[in-house]
């Protein structure tokens, strides 16, 4: 028997590929509900917190995880999946799990080819170019064939999280993927995509409406396979006016949060909804969209979100500059972390940051957030007669 180290690679990938997923079904009893509670605006005797990425390269046990697979290898595998979505949660006190995945999943199930590029980030050799390209995509979707292996990661990890806190699942929003799907990869002015929106806004629309239908099932799929949230990625927001905002992409938000619960009943979970330097949005998307939290970025300032907003029925989420992760000073991080407090209050209040963490992050000081979050929210809530 050959044992190289592909071999060996080999073996290791059959043995994870080869664990059996128990049913979506008799889940362990949840131990941590507090995002659950903050999403509905209940009162919480501490602030939950957990990070967008927080599975990820800053970790070395993801580095080694991603050092033996290709990234998709890691999603399209339930128990290497898991893993992965497992290990920020072995380290820290987090108040919820995110499944591993990508939001260019969605992309792929369309029928268009994604890579990750070492150095690069994710590159789709053969974009959408003209609206006769629409033909090529492979609609309607049928998720369970193309991306039954998210829900069957979802329900892995949910049974393997044995209740310690919720589980998140997400796909990205229609504009930022048909961004993607146009562009061929990352882009900073998203001029292509933008330029489809002006000048075939009948094919925009037939094709943000294709994503939209997949994003439905998909999210759906997900929470009968055992999210108990779910969130939209809107990294895309900021290239968009505002008009552009409203006529595109708005009516499909409200659509996904609205179709999504229809079809849930009982079973629906919140929905929040983050919107990239998306500060133009941000009465649109608590108002008008029917999601539970709006997630914003640390341009906005706290105090303004709440004033903006004033009784609207919805939860924040956000918003510490991701940057502090890599820094070492306790008291500028204490101190950034008190001011969100202020500023949000604790009531219908996750604390996240502002965008996925990077990868030069320090484990320690990512420890020292959740904790710092915790510990000084727990006297705000206390303070504020909460429970
Ligand atoms: C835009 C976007 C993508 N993917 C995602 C977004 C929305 C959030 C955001 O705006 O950052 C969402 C995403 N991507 C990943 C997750 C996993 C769960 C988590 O820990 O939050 C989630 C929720 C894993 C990932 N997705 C990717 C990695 C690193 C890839 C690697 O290991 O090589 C991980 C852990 C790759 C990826 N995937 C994408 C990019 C631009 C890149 C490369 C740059 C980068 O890493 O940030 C597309």
């Amino acid at each position: 028997m050959a044992t190289d180290a592909s071999s060996i690679k080999e073996a290791e990938l059959a043995s994870a590929a080869a664990v059996q997923i128990p049913p979506a079904s008799n889940f362990p009893a949840l131990k941590n509900d507090l995002i659950l509670r903050a999403a509905r605006r209940q009162p919480v005797p501490r602030v939950p917190v957990w990070l967008m990425r927080q599975a990820g390269r800053y970790l070395p046990e993801f580095r080694q995880t991603r050092s033996k697979y290709d990234f998709f290898t890691i999603c399209r595998t339930p128990s290497l999946a898991c893993e992965v979505t497992l290990q920020p949660m072995r380290r820290f006190n987090l108040d919820a799990a995110i499944i591993f995945s990508d939001i260019l999943v969605v992309p792929q199930a369309l029928g268009l080819e994604v890579v990750m590029v070492e150095g690069k980030g994710p590159v789709l050799p053969n974009p959408i170019s003209e609206p006769s390209d629409l033909d090529r995509l492979r609609t309607p979707v049928d998720v369970e064939k193309e991306l039954g292996y998210v829900m069957r990661a979802i329900t892995l990890t949910r049974h393997r999280l044995d209740g310690q806190a919720p589980l998140i699942g997400f796909a990205g929003a229609p504009w930022t993927l048909m961004a993607y799907m146009i562009e061929g990869g990352s882009s900073t002015t998203h001029a292509k995509s933008k330029r489809w929106l002006y000048a075939h806004p009948a094919a925009s629309n037939r094709l943000l409406d294709a994503i939209t239908d997949v994003v439905i099932d998909f999210l759906v799929a997900q929470i009968r396979a055992g999210a108990q949230l779910v969130q939209l990625f809107e990294s895309h927001c900021g290239s968009l006016t505002p008009e552009l905002f409203r006529r595109y992409e708005l009516p499909r938000l409200a659509r996904i949060a609205a179709e999504t619960r229809r079809r849930l009943g009982e079973a629906a979970v919140p929905m929040i909804a983050f919107a990239k330097d998306g500060h133009f949005a941000l009465e649109m998307l608590a108002k008008d969209c029917g999601f539970d939290v709006v997630s914003v970025d640390w341009t906005m300032e706290p105090a303004e979100c709440r004033r903006r907003l004033g009784n609207c029925p919805v939860a924040l989420q956000g918003n510490l500059d991701p940057v502090l992760m890599a820094c070492t000073d306790r008291d500028q991080l204490n101190q950034e972390v008190h001011r969100m407090l202020q500023g949000f209050g604790t009531r219908g209040y996750i604390c996240n940051l502002g965008h996925g963490i990077y990868p030069d992050a320090q484990p320690d000081t990512v420890g020292a957030f959740i904790d710092a979050v915790h510990r000084l929210s727990e006297s705000a809530a206390a303070a504020a007669g909460d429970k």
